[in-house]
């Protein structure tokens, strides 16, 4: 599904990921775990499409090269990025936020879009699964929502938008504990032959509920060890310094 050959990425002169290797096969789930200012958010970031970055190495996203893909496009063809910091956006009613997302994939992919009626009762659906207060969704898009509400606004456009490849980029960082076991019920339940995962976490916790096929520590712009889920319990008690 992903293909990544030798990626670098660079930003105002400054080199940040520096050769990066890594294949996500088709319902796979990857953590990357890695110390601070490694090139995580980075990596997510080129992945997804955002701007400002010297991109150069090859990304294959099934057969396509996805670094020529516009962001919209990437997102129409499966990618969904989860963000570490979920934007307010003032004046964007979260529940048409979330309806128009899905129509424009839907739209993208030919298939016919959702009236008010059928997205009402999707969005029921998923927000009861993720125990979501709906009202939420009749405000502003993350406006005054609380640190978890973010994080659990992202899973529901998640499992709403149904994507090929999710990266979900420290989803976990300020989750209370029932809110970071609703978040992995949430991804848990999206796990299937087709969806694959790229999970950026800084906590061993989260793969207690989400359990990873592999597991890679990055650091400094490169992945300098896979493994299993068996390799998170090591980095928690040993630390990043013996990799390093
Ligand atoms: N626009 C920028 N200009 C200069 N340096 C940048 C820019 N964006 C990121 N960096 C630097 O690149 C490095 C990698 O940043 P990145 O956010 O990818 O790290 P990370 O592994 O996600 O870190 P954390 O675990 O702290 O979230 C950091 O040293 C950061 O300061």
């Amino acid at each position: 599904m992903l293909t990544i050959k030798d990626l670098k990425a660079n930003i105002d002169n400054k080199e940040i990921l520096k050769g990066l290797n890594l294949e996500i096969k088709p319902g796979e789930v990857h953590a990357i775990m890695g110390p601070n200012g490694s090139g995580k958010s980075t990596l997510s970031n080129v992945l997804s499409g955002k701007k400002g970055y010297t991109v150069t190495g090859e990304v294959k996203y099934f057969n396509e090269n996805l670094l020529e893909l516009e962001i919209e496009e990437r997102a129409h063809k499966g990618i969904f990025l989860a963000f570490q910091y979920p934007l307010e956006i003032p004046g964007v009613n979260t529940n048409i936020f979330l309806k128009t997302s899905l129509n424009a994939i839907k739209k993208a992919k030919g298939e016919k879009e959702l009236d008010a009626i059928e997205f009402l009762k999707l969005v029921k659906q998923k927000a009861g699964e993720l125990k979501f207060d709906e009202k939420i969704l009749s405000r502003q898009l993350n406006v005054g929502f609380s640190g978890g509400e973010k994080k659990k606004n992202e899973i529901l456009q998640m499992s709403i938008l149904n994507p090929k490849l999710s990266i979900l980029d420290e989803t976990d960082s300020g989750l209370d504990i029932d809110a970071l076991k609703i978040v992995s019920e949430g991804v848990n339940a999206l796990r299937s032959k087709d969806s694959s995962f790229l999970i950026i976490t800084h906590y061993q916790r989260l793969l207690d509920y989400i359990k990873p096929d592999f597991v890679h520590v990055l650091i400094n712009g490169q992945i300098v060890k896979s493994g299993g889920s068996e390799l998170a319990m090591e980095l928690e008690s040993k630390g990043y310094e013996t990799l390093s």
